[in-house]
């Protein structure tokens, strides 16, 4: 019988912008410290618009398919599990395009992908392990959006409402909520629910386990 290949696993982390994705990627991260892990971010793959001006990039809708490069994000994460490292793009918040550097990221055997439209693209689906579909309702989304945008992404409160009446808040019923179908697992209450966060975390030492990863991560390979 030939041996099959190791493969690192990929756990996809959904739900609409403020959910709590982030927190809860974070959060199983923790729980796995030891482990070889690493966080991506469908963020990153936002378009470059390096060629756009500013009133342009303001006008683009975040949060609709077409503005994330899914073939350079698929690529990227396709290498990630056949070990390789790669040069991953950062995304500038407030000037709404790529920065100028990219981030040197080398493989890991846990890759924790999380963003509001990873479960959209089949391709993307076909590579995940584990689907996650955070689940909070829109009153508690916007508030933590507008905190956060204001606080961290240069954003005024009325651009904030604007963008979340005019895009965020009809994207999300268009094509982020019915992504919930593909999910194995839907998180209420984000990061606050340590029971989902830890089955998860339990799930995921399992797996390393039967794959003899966490024995390798004893001999020597890679952490954080
Ligand atoms: N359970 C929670 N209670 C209070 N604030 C939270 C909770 N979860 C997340 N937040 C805050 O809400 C904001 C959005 O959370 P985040 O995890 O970044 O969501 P997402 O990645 O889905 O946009 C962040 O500022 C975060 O600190
Ligand atoms: O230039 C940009 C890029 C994205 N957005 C908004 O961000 C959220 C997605 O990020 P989360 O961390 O999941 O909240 C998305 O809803 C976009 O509307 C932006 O405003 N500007």
């Amino acid at each position: 019988m030939t041996e099959q290949k190791k493969r690192p696993i990929v756990i996809g982390v959904t739900g609409g912008s403020g959910s709590g994705k982030t927190t809860v990627s974070q959060a199983i991260y923790n729980q796995l410290q030891g482990h070889s892990l690493l966080i991506l971010q469908q963020d990153s793959y936002y378009n470059d618009q390096a060629e756009m001006t500013m009133a342009e990039r303001q006008a683009v809708n975040y949060d609709h398919p077409l503005a994330f490069d899914y073939d350079l994000l698929i690529e990227q994460l396709t290498d990630l599990i056949n070990y390789k490292a790669i040069d991953k793009p950062v995304y500038d918040y407030k000037a709404s395009t790529r920065s100028q550097e990219t981030e040197r990221q080398e493989p890991r055997d846990v890759i924790i992908l999380e963003g509001i439209l990873i479960l959209d693209d089949p391709r993307l689906r076909d590579l995940m392990d584990i689907k996650v579909y955070v689940d909070t309702d829109d009153d508690i989304r916007i508030i933590r959006r507008i905190v956060r945008d204001i606080n961290e992404r240069g954003r005024t409160l009325d651009s904030v409402i604007e963008q979340y009446l005019a895009t965020a808040k009809p994207m999300y019923h268009q094509f982020v909520e019915p992504t919930k179908r593909y999910a194995d697992l839907i998180v209420p209450e984000g990061g606050e629910n340590s029971v989902a966060i830890d089955l998860l975390s339990t799930k995921v030492r399992d797996i390393l386990a039967k794959d003899g990863k966490d024995d390798l991560f004893k001999q020597g390979h890679q952490g954080n």
